[in-house]
């Protein structure tokens, strides 16, 4: 008999998000069961049982057996965020009095701060030093409940060996903290300084001289483009996408976040895995999201944080059966904050998903967007034991009492790795 090492018992909302391993869309967003008295049984890093009590096996428990009392708790898979720019240096609170006068974010950009201000702070830092503050966002993110976190390059750009840099941090991260971090190469974020007039010849450089190295080095999954008005246009964005695929790499993209140029018919010709932000998609734009069955990755912290009241239109979305993820995009601008909590909240209260849609968005659905659905993402037998215990009886709890950290404990490949005070 296969020895138990951790049980979760008498837990008063289980969802384990149970079912095929592909993304949820339409009603199936938000059609996820909720046990009472549940029990999840885990051995070493996997899985052995998520379901009722009547069902339960009996089990036999190995020498350092762990039991966890769930009464009064809900219990989901690990929190996926799969769309953050963690690795940064420094911060941008010098542009919050800006954005309060009126200065957007695309102005501060022009202006030479924004994502500009942060390839500064990033190129001036040692890798030490970005990885002690990248650090201190993932025990936050941890805290919040997540367990597996999407990390982005793209404040180097044109400077290689920050990009390298990036990397080296993300992939630090995952070996010395316990949690796994998914990489993304994006040097094209923004444009260098030198090709301002000529950003195409910058694309030039990342197809030519990025990818191949990016390959070789191996670390990263996928490749993604800021496809915006005034940075990447949808065709250079098409252009750099193919080129990504053709090195191995899955293509991802910023897309419709403040004008909409063509971002979402670019996802769907090149098969993006996810198009993400998408605040301005129109319907055509969710039409071509599902013909080309690419992910919805909402970001509504960054919505609500643009201050200016526009959400993607996620009703839309899954009324026209495109899956959605929900995503922090944890970053220095847009969106400085890691409670994925919150965004959870910000999707049900500003884009009228339920909460069983935002839970949907922050688990098998994003651990699709980035390609971890075999592994991660529900609560089934052989997955990996990743789970999130909020301190509350059910879910909609955790949304509707808004603001806070609501996490009890979070279990990485079976062991609990936090713990509220
Ligand atoms: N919009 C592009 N990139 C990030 C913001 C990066 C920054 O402002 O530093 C985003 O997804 O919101
Ligand atoms: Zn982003």
């Amino acid at each position: 008999m296969t020895k138990v090492t951790l049980a979760i018992e008498n837990i008063s909302e289980l969802i384990t998000v149970a079912g095929e391993n592909a993304p949820r869309m339409g009603k199936a967003q938000g059609e996820i069961e909720k046990i009472k008295d549940g029990v999840v049984l885990v051995s070493g890093d996997k899985i052995l049982y998520a379901g009722n009590k009547e069902n339960a096996p009996k089990y036999e428990k190995s020498d350092d057996f762990v039991l966890i009392d769930g009464t009064g708790k809900t219990v989901t898979p690990g929190l996926i965020d799969s769309h953050t720019h963690l690795v940064h240096g420094g911060s941008r609170e010098n542009e919050l009095d800006m954005k309060l006068n009126g200065v957007t974010y695309l102005e501060i950009l022009e202006r030479g701060g924004g994502i500009m201000s942060t390839l500064r702070q990033t190129k001036e830092m040692s890798e030490d030093e970005l990885f002690e503050q990248a650090k201190k966002s993932v025990e936050r993110l941890i805290s919040y409940g997540v367990t597996t976190i999407e990390a982005k390059t793209g404040y180097g750009i044109d400077d290689f060996d920050t990009e390298m840099k990036q990397l080296n941090v993300a992939d630090r991260l995952g070996k010395e903290l316990p949690v796994e971090i998914v990489k993304t190469f994006m040097a094209a974020h923004a444009i260098p300084e030198k090709y301002k007039s000529n950003p195409g010849e910058f694309i030039d450089i990342v197809i030519n001289d990025y990818l191949p190295k990016i390959e070789a080095d191996g670390r990263c999954k996928f490749c993604d483009v800021f496809c915006e008005k005034g940075v990447f246009n949808a065709e250079d964005s098409k252009r750099l996408l193919e080129a990504a695929k053709k090195h191995g790499l899955t293509p991802k993209i910023h897309a419709d976040e403040i004008e909409e140029i063509g971002g979402t018919k670019t996802a769907a010709d090149v098969r993006a895995i996810s198009a993400e932000h998408l605040i301005k998609c129109s319907e055509k734009g969710v039409d071509e999201l599902k013909e080309g069955g690419v992910i919805a990755n909402l970001l509504p912290g960054t919505s609500f944080n643009m201050g200016d009241g526009i959400f993607a239109p996620a009703r839309l979305m899954i009324e026209k059966g495109v899956p959605v993820a929900i995503s922090t995009d944890y970053n220095p601008g847009s969106c400085p904050t890691e409670n994925i909590q919150l965004c959870m909240y910000l999707a049900c209260l500003n884009m009228k998903m339920t909460p069983a849609e935002a839970l949907v968005g922050v688990t098998i659905n994003a651990a699709c967007a980035i390609d971890e659905q075999d592994k991660k993402g529900s609560l089934m037998e052989g997955k990996l034991a990743d789970i999130t215990i909020f301190d509350a009886p059910n879910i909609n709890y955790v949304l509707y009492h808004f603001g806070v950290n609501h996490t009890d404990k979070v279990i990485k490949n079976g062991k609990a790795v936090y713990e509220s005070k």
